[in-house]
Formats: structure tokens, C-alpha cells, sequence
């Protein structure tokens, strides 16, 4: 079914609004416009939502277990949220970490972002595969669905490789811990992506799903946006990546950069990979040109 912003926003019921200014700053992007008014329409009834439909998993796992008469917790919840680079998943993701972690029966949620589990840049060039970064291809995508397929499993511990934006590598040095959650969420722009034919895909392991959409033309703008606001901040650290970007390069060629980024990268893998995905999504949040949610589309079963 899809709902417009004014009937979804009424479905936050009695929901409270916990998340003031402050931690709502700390939990958005660069150049993400989401505001509390976003968090309130939009985040509180998803977060009533997702309660319902963990509080449903977990009293199906405590009959069960009951049945076998055992007495081991319940499995963690996997939500994915996917859809394009520069469409704000990230600020989605942390949002709903945040908000969810307040209902007394999941208070433990982990966040966990695909491009950990990115192939290392060397590997990506013996490959040739440098200008597909973000691509199915360039994930390690085995690693990705053994450590969702055993955190689901019950393992306790975890230790994850960490990508860099600031380095465009991972560190090889770094670990992400990720302990037992009650909720685990998976954010990335491949989440979404079906098995090949005799394999498991992490979106197998999925309890519930989110793809953040819009116009492909108006992400386009927010990724050249951002890219010109890194440039002034991100890209001024010496060990950023891009720091040339900031340094060396004019303002006009380093929007033509971008722009060459977006067209022959991002929009390439929008399109061919990432939006056919969005028919699998459990919920579709739809933004219109200032970032703020339009629709929201919910499969009901
Ligand atoms: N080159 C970069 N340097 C520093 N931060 C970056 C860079 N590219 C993206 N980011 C940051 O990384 C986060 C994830 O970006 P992205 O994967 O494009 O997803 P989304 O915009 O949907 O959250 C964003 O918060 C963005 O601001
Ligand atoms: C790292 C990304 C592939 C996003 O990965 P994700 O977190 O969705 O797994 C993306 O931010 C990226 O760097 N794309 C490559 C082209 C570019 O520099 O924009």
C-alpha cells in the first residue's frame, strides 16, 4: 500500500520523540537536510512499525522455543536498508539505530555498513575494478553473508574489516567489534541484490527491508553537493584521498570530476543494480527534491 506523508505521520500513534537537535546533528550526513519535523513524520511511525514486527519475531521464536523446551534468546532481527550512493541510507540507518534502541524489548541495535566488506583497493586494481567501486563485483560478498549469516546464528562476537572514506580504502589494520545484537541493521547500496543461482545473498537473511528512493537527477545534485562541501571539508585533511580535490584542483574541474564520477560510476550502478532491487524491499521511503519523504510504500505481507 502507499501512504502520503500526512497519513504515514499519523501512524506514529503515542510514539515520544526521545532525539533532541543535538543528537539529531550528530546522526546526519554531510549536507543531509533531515530535520525533527522528518524525525517525527517519518522515523517515529517506521520505528513503531519495526517494534510491531520485532515484538511479533520474537514472540514466534519464544513459542518455539518453549515447544522444544529450550531456553536460548531469540535470533537477532536483520533489517537492510538500501538504495544509491548520496541518497542518505546512512542518515536512515543511524536514525533508526538511535530510535529503535529505545524500546525496553531490543534496546541492543548494531549498525554495520557494506563498504567494510569492500575489496581492499589493491584488489580492486589486480582486478581492474577501480572505477567500480560499489558494484556487486567489487564487495567480498562471501565475507559479507558469513558474518550476517552467523550473527544470526548466535554468534557473540564478531570482528569486521573498517573502509575509510577518508582514505577511499580499507584499513587493514582496523577492526569493527560487533557484539550480539537484538537488532542488527545492514546498511549498503547492494543490500537488496538477489543470490546467484546455488548461493545465499545477505537480503536471505533479512527480517525487514528499506529502500530509500528518489529521482535519479535530484541524487545526482545531492552527491555533487556534498562532493563540493567534502571538498571544503574533508578533502582539506592531508591523508584524505582526495585532497587535491581540495588543494591543487579549481573549483569548476573538480565539479567536472565529480560529475565524470557520477555518470560513469554512481548513476551506472543506480541504474543497472541498485534500482532493480527496489521491488524487494519490505518498505520504500520516496523523497522528493528536498530530501523530505513524499511516500511511503509498504508491503503488507
Ligand atoms: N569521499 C568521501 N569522504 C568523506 N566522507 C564521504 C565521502 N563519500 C561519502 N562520504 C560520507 O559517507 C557516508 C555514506 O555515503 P554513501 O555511501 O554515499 O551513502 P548515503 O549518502 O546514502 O548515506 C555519508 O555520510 C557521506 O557524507
Ligand atoms: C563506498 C561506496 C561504494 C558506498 O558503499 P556502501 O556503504 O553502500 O557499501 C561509495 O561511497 C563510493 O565510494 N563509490 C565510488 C565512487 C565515488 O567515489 O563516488
Amino acid at each position: 500500500m502507499e501512504l502520503d506523508r500526512d497519513a504515514w505521520a499519523a501512524l506514529r500513534a503515542s510514539t515520544p520523540l526521545s532525539l533532541t537537535e543535538a543528537d539529531l546533528a550528530e546522526l546526519r550526513g554531510t549536507t543531509d537536510p533531515t530535520s525533527l519535523e522528518d524525525v517525527r513524520d517519518i522515523y517515529l511511525p517506521l520505528s513503531r512499525l519495526l517494534n510491531l514486527y520485532v515484538g511479533a519475531t520474537q514472540q514466534r521464536h519464544a513459542a518455539v522455543r518453549d515447544f522444544l523446551g529450550e531456553t536460548d534468546r531469540p535470533a537477532p532481527f536483520v533489517i537492510g536498508v538500501a538504495g544509491s550512493v548520496a541518497v542518505g541510507k546512512s542518515t536512515t540507518a543511524r536514525l533508526l539505530r538511535s530510535l529503535l534502541a529505545q524500546w525496553p524489548n531490543h534496546p541492543h541495535v548494531e549498525l554495520v555498513s557494506t563498504d567494510n566488506f569492500l575489496h581492499p583497493n589493491s584488489v580492486l586494481q589486480a582486478r581492474g575494478l577501480m572505477r567500480r567501486k560499489g558494484f556487486p563485483e567489487s564487495y567480498d560478498r562471501r565475507s559479507l553473508v558469513r558474518f550476517v549469516s552467523e550473527m544470526k546464528a548466535g554468534a557473540e562476537r564478531l570482528d569486521i574489516p573498517v573502509y575509510s572514506h577518508l582514505h577511499y580504502d580499507v584499513i587493514p589494520e582496523e577492526r569493527q567489534t560487533v557484539h550480539r545484537p537484538d537488532i542488527l541493521i545492514v546498511e549498503g547500496i547492494n543490500v537488496l541484490q538477489p543470490a546467484t543461482a546455488g548461493r545465499l545473498a545477505v537480503a536471505d537473511f533479512f527480517d525487514f527491508s528499506i529502500y530509500v528512493d528518489a529521482k535519479v537527477g535530484n541524487i545526482r545534485n545531492w552527491y555533487l553537493d556534498r562532493f563540493l562541501e567534502l571538498r571544503r571539508t574533508a578533502f582539506s585533511d592531508p591523508r584524505s584521498y582526495f585532497h587535491h580535490m581540495a588543494t591543487t584542483t579549481p573549483e569548476d574541474e573538480a565539479l567536472e570530476f565529480a560529475s565524470k564520477t557520477w555518470r560513469t560510476i554512481n548513476e551506472v550502478n543506480l541504474v543497472e543494480n541498485i534500482q532493480p532491487t527496489r521491488g524487494r524491499a519490505t518498505l520504500v521511503l520516496y523523497k522528493g527534491g528536498d530530501h523530505r519523504v513524499r511516500r511511503v510504500r509498504l508491503r503488507k505481507t
